[in-house]
Order: structure tokens, then C-alpha cells, then sequence
């Protein structure tokens, strides 16, 4: 037996790094169950107490953080804010960016999803929700909805701004800030917290995981509920799990995947 080998091997299934990942709690829009992308909507009251929850259950637990990246829509911020200050840590520097957005919606955003359903079929929106590659129409260039319009990203080049997104698209935009910002903060040691989106956080986690395009399909993050990272020296992740127990993920995660389905 190559005992090298056997103890390199060894090394590498060691967690040596923590990261936390949360979805923003409940927002208006969700309750409304309307594609929301990067319309910013604001968290609902429900949510507000999801994200107290939230920081509740990390303060439980014993984690702390030194530094917390975030989207620029304000329900992934108060979200963090709101653990931060469960966690009495509001002073931890806070980095947000677009690249941690939501997944550009395109001319779905503002629309109910049930009504969706019911107009274009189940299985369209499905698709629309949750294939790897088949984005949603784009966002007409006028609307109110499109982000070249709005003032929060008038120093990001136009060039980059999505006018819609399949999760290809949000891996593609996403990955850099995780190798530029996040995995340096990693690796100098400091504790990570990450508040971000349904699907922005998918895409890291088919990135960390390794996840197949079918498997990604099918994966719901709900709102709230930490989601842990243990990773390896080479960043590769030796487990995650949420901090709640199996049966209230799997209620929040079926919620989800159900707001898609037209009204009876
Ligand atoms: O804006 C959204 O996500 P968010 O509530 O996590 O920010 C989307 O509307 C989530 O919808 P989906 O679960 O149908 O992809």
C-alpha cells in the first residue's frame, strides 16, 4: 500500500475551510409567487422573521464570520443584515455585487408563475425555471425591468448586463466573483458568509458539487435556512448540510419546486 497516497488522499477529505451560504428570506414577490430575477423586491414580513431565524440558528450553533459577501438587491442584503445582527456581528465588512444577483429573469420577471403555468404550460415554465441552458425571453429594452436601466448599475459595463438568464448564464457570471473575491477571503483564513438567491446560489453549488445539468434540475434551495460548506484545502467540498432538520429542508425545498404548478 502506497501510505503517501493513502495519507495525501487522506488529507485532501479533511475539512479545513467553513463557508455558509443562506437564501434571502420570503420577499414580497415570492409570497406573490412572481419570477422576480433582478426586480428588488423587498423581503416580506415573513421573511424578515425567516432571516432573524436564520441568524438565530448560526448563533446557536457557535459560528461566527469575518466577512460577508452579498447581492446588490435588497432582499439578499437585509437578509444579511438581519443575521448580522443576530450574530451581533454588523461590523464585519460586507461586500456586494452584481455578480451574485439573482438570475436575470428577462420578460418573466413581474409575472406569476401559477398564471404562467396556466398560459404556457407546466412544463414550459419548468423548463423556463429550471433547465441548465434554455433561458427565458429577454427583457424588453424600455421596461422598467431591464437592469441597463437602473441606476445601481450604471458603473458595470453594459456589455455585461443580462438581458435573461438560463443557470449557464449565472455560473458564467458568477464563478469569477467566487475565484477573484470569495476564495482569496477563504483562503487568508477568514470566515465566509454568503447571503445571495435561489438561483445564484444554485449555480455555486453545481460549481462546488460537481453537479451533472440533470441533477441541478432538479435541487430547490429554500429561504433562510444556513446552508454549510466544509471544504478541503483545495477548496473541494468534503460535506454540506443545512441547519434545520431533513424533513423541514425537504418541506421548504417542496415548496419551491411548487411554484411552478398552475391553480387547480
Ligand atoms: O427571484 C427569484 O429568486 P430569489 O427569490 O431567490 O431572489 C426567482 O423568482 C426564483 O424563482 P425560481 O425558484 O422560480 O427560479
Amino acid at each position: 500500500m502506497n501510505l503517501a497516497k493513502v495519507g495525501v488522499h487522506l488529507t485532501s477529505k479533511m475539512a479545513k475551510y467553513t463557508v455558509v451560504m443562506i437564501r434571502h428570506g420570503e420577499s414580497t414577490w415570492n409570497k406573490e409567487n412572481k419570477f422576480c430575477g433582478w426586480f428588488d423586491a423587498d423581503l416580506s414580513e415573513l421573511g424578515e422573521n425567516e432571516a432573524r431565524t436564520g441568524g438565530k440558528m448560526l448563533k446557536e450553533k457557535g459560528y461566527t464570520f469575518d466577512i460577508a459577501f452579498t447581492s446588490m438587491l435588497k432582499r439578499a442584503i437585509k437578509t444579511l443584515h438581519l443575521v448580522q445582527d443576530e450574530l451581533d456581528l454588523m461590523w464585519i465588512p460586507v461586500v456586494k455585487h452584481w455578480r451574485l444577483n439573482e438570475r436575470m429573469y428577462g420578460g418573466l420577471q413581474g409575472l406569476n408563475k401559477s398564471e404562467t403555468a396556466a398560459k404556457h404550460g407546466e412544463e414550459q415554465v419548468k423548463i423556463w425555471r429550471r433547465s441548465y441552458d434554455t433561458p427565458p425571453p429577454v427583457v424588453d429594452a424600455n421596461s422598467s425591468h431591464n437592469p441597463a436601466n437602473d441606476i445601481k448599475y450604471k458603473f458595470v459595463d453594459k456589455q455585461l448586463i443580462p438581458k435573461s438568464e438560463c443557470l449557464k448564464d449565472t455560473v458564467a457570471r458568477a464563478l469569477p466573483f467566487w475565484y477573484d473575491q470569495i476564495v482569496p477571503a477563504i483562503l487568508s483564513g477568514q470566515k465566509v458568509l454568503i447571503a445571495a438567491h435561489g438561483n445564484s446560489l444554485r449555480a455555486m453549488v453545481k460549481y462546488l458539487d460537481n453537479m451533472s445539468e440533470a441533477d441541478i434540475m432538479a435541487l430547490n434551495i429554500p429561504t433562510g435556512i444556513p446552508l454549510v460548506y466544509e471544504l478541503d484545502a483545495d477548496l473541494k467540498p468534503v460535506k454540506h448540510y443545512y441547519l434545520a432538520s431533513d424533513d423541514q429542508v425537504k418541506a421548504a425545498m417542496d415548496k419551491v419546486a411548487a411554484q411552478g404548478k398552475a391553480k387547480k
